[in-house]
């Protein structure tokens, strides 16, 4: 088997860069870290910022020294925003996360939390109460005195807010804990019917209340490492100098023509997709679709501004019950252009992605989650696989090798699988799997130059390596697979010529009848391929070899997060049979 690495490095950070970066990173843990937490102090009427956490940076060694100075110079400039609610005279509260790194020698009079009640436990005279507020897996510990009626309405599920002494804990879960002098009921709620009872929930049942599901610890959390997947991947792609866009979510054609597209119909007139020649009754004057993929649209806007990208909603009506499966997901796309060779699309997916872990890595979201323990998201991976998962998204090079190589190799364990593997066939999970495992040793692997036929047809012909002998034609595309996911991403080199573009939508039989390939620019804007004239307009004036890709986000972050099954990952999963709220 050939295997083959990177040739070259699309973005920075390079290699060592990447290194000192780690080691950086811990230093910058400062972005990462809570504000200094603000209370307010009631005798003097102000609030007044109390020490800071005692997160000490840890790996000082390869550190450059300059880079530290102006680290730190940029740590006091972000510090000086929070000199601005000194000002205020209302009640500023922490998050809980903020609160429990905050971790001073002496009492602290007057803090301010708010958020949900998880659970309260009773005793004679005091009522601990376990208070999140999605910000941390760890809940917050206080505890409030029975006898001045503060413990009133404090139920599993209420939302509060508590003021008091933030103090050290006699406990042993906790450095500190609350002593609350002041218990503000907000949002009560009734204890018996919470259908989120502290107990072990099946993620069966918490997906039959998607609505409340947020609210479990390990959900926030998906949401907050989610909101910092974004957060990464919108400052690479501006480092980067890529424009993002927003293509449309109502289209005209299937993408991918691989007829998995919802029509979309007023619900005032459903009955008009029934009746296909009266398109002047339709609302669009003809049949619509959700998208499936912006890719088509993406490269309409990167022949304007360049390189381009975007994270959109996308549908698709496949009528499949698998753990990795959706009608509903996010998908990230990018588009490059006047770029000639397969391995730079893939440079780009790669440093994408490694770039966007290794900002994430030492988030406190993240770390929380790798580092939780008990039966805390005893649904998932264990953290030690998922950690293993970071690291081979983190390391450099990831294996490349083309599907033909990658079939002979799955040839020689054929005894190993159900599906024989067949050059002409594709892949089975199966095969994804084993490639995966045994070609990638942890890290992420990129098979190349599908056979043209099992392809889309805007895939670019050809090879992208010259001395490879497959049995057919091939496209310059690749798929990128991880172990038990498979398939996270699929990108190309997308056929730019006109001539070969046509040719191409003929023998995939997207259209029917004489194209008008004129490149006199005078020629109608109709190239009679139906919905798909303006995808070859595109190639009538200045298209430039391009080519991009598509992640899907929620398959990556059910990998990095080690949740199983992509219901889990999405707040509100809609799958063949289920769109429940
Ligand atoms: N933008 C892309 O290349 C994604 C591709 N159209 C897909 O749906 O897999």
């Amino acid at each position: 088997m050939r295997m083959r690495m990177r040739s070259s490095v699309f973005t920075t950070p390079s290699s060592s860069t990447l290194r000192v970066m780690r080691g950086m990173r811990s230093i910058v843990l400062a972005h990462h870290q809570p504000p200094p937490p603000l209370c307010k102090d009631l005798d003097q009427g102000r609030i007044s910022r109390r020490s800071i956490s005692s997160s000490s940076p840890r790996r000082l060694e390869n550190i450059d020294l300059k880079e530290l100075e102006r680290l730190t110079k940029e740590a006091e400039e972000r510090l000086k925003q929070y000199e601005e609610p000194l000002k205020r005279t209302v009640p500023l509260h922490m998050s809980i996360a903020e609160c429990l790194r905050w971790e001073p020698e002496s009492e602290e009079d007057n803090v301010v939390v708010q958020g949900y009640v998880r659970s309260v436990r009773g005793m004679k005279t005091y009522r601990f109460v376990s208070l999140g507020d999605g910000s941390s897996l760890a809940p917050l510990q206080a505890v409030v005195p029975v006898d001045t009626n503060q413990a009133e309405g404090l139920a599993i599920g209420a939302a509060v807010r508590l003021t008091g002494k933030w103090v050290a804990s006699p406990g042993a879960s906790q450095s500190h804990e609350m002593q609350v002098t002041q218990v503000d009921i907000l949002g009560p709620s009734d204890a018996k019917t919470f259908p989120i009872q502290k107990k072990y929930q099946t993620p069966e049942y918490l997906r039959t209340i998607p609505h409340l599901r947020p609210r479990t610890p390990i959900n926030a959390a998906l949401l907050k490492m989610r909101s910092e997947a974004v957060a990464a991947l919108t400052r690479f792609f501006a480092d980067n100098h890529f424009t993002q866009t927003h293509p449309p979510i109502l289209t005209s054609s299937d993408c991918e023509g691989a007829g998995e597209v919802f029509t979309v119909a007023p619900a005032s007139n459903v009955a008009e997709l029934a009746d296909e020649d009266n398109k002047s009754k339709m609302f669009f004057r003809n049949k619509k679709y959700l998208t499936v993929s912006t890719q088509l649209h993406l490269e309409a806007l990167a022949q304007s501004v360049g390189n381009v990208w975007t994270l959109s909603p996308v549908f698709r009506a496949e009528k499949s019950d698998t753990a990795r499966h959706l009608s509903e997901f996010y998908m990230l796309e990018a588009e490059m252009s006047f770029v000639n060779d397969l391995d730079e699309v893939m440079d780009l997916a790669e440093d994408m992605i490694r770039n966007m872990c290794i900002t994430m890595y030492e988030s406190h979201t993240v770390y929380e989650f790798l580092n939780r323990e008990g039966r805390v998201g005893s649904d998932l991976v264990p953290p030690e696989e998922v950690k293993a998962r970071w690291e081979g998204m983190m390391a450099d090079d990831w294996p490349r090798i083309t599907y033909t190589d990658a079939i002979e190799f799955l040839q020689e364990h054929a005894d190993k699988f159900e599906h024989k593997p067949i050059w002409t066939e594709g892949l089975h999970s199966e095969h994804e799997k084993f490639i995966a495992e045994h070609v990638g040793d942890g890290k992420p692997v990129f098979v190349t130059d599908y056979p043209r036929d099992i392809k889309a047809f805007y895939m670019r012909e050809g090879q992208s390596l010259p001395d490879i002998s497959s049995p057919g034609p091939t496209v310059q595309c690749f798929d990128l697979l991880v172990p038990d996911l498979c398939e996270i991403a699929g990108g190309s080199m997308r056929e730019h010529r006109l001539e070969p573009l046509l040719e191409a939508m003929k023998r995939h039989n997207i259209v029917a009848g004489e194209f008008t390939s004129s490149m006199d620019g005078n020629a109608p804007t109709g190239a009679k391929a139906g919905p798909l004239d303006w995808y070859v307009d595109l190639r009538r004036w200045g298209c430039a070899p391009h080519g991009g890709f598509g992640i899907g986000f929620d398959r990556l972050l059910c990998y990095l997060t080690g949740v199983q099954t992509i219901r889990d990952m999405v707040s509100f999963p809609r799958w063949f049979g289920r769109c429940d709220c």
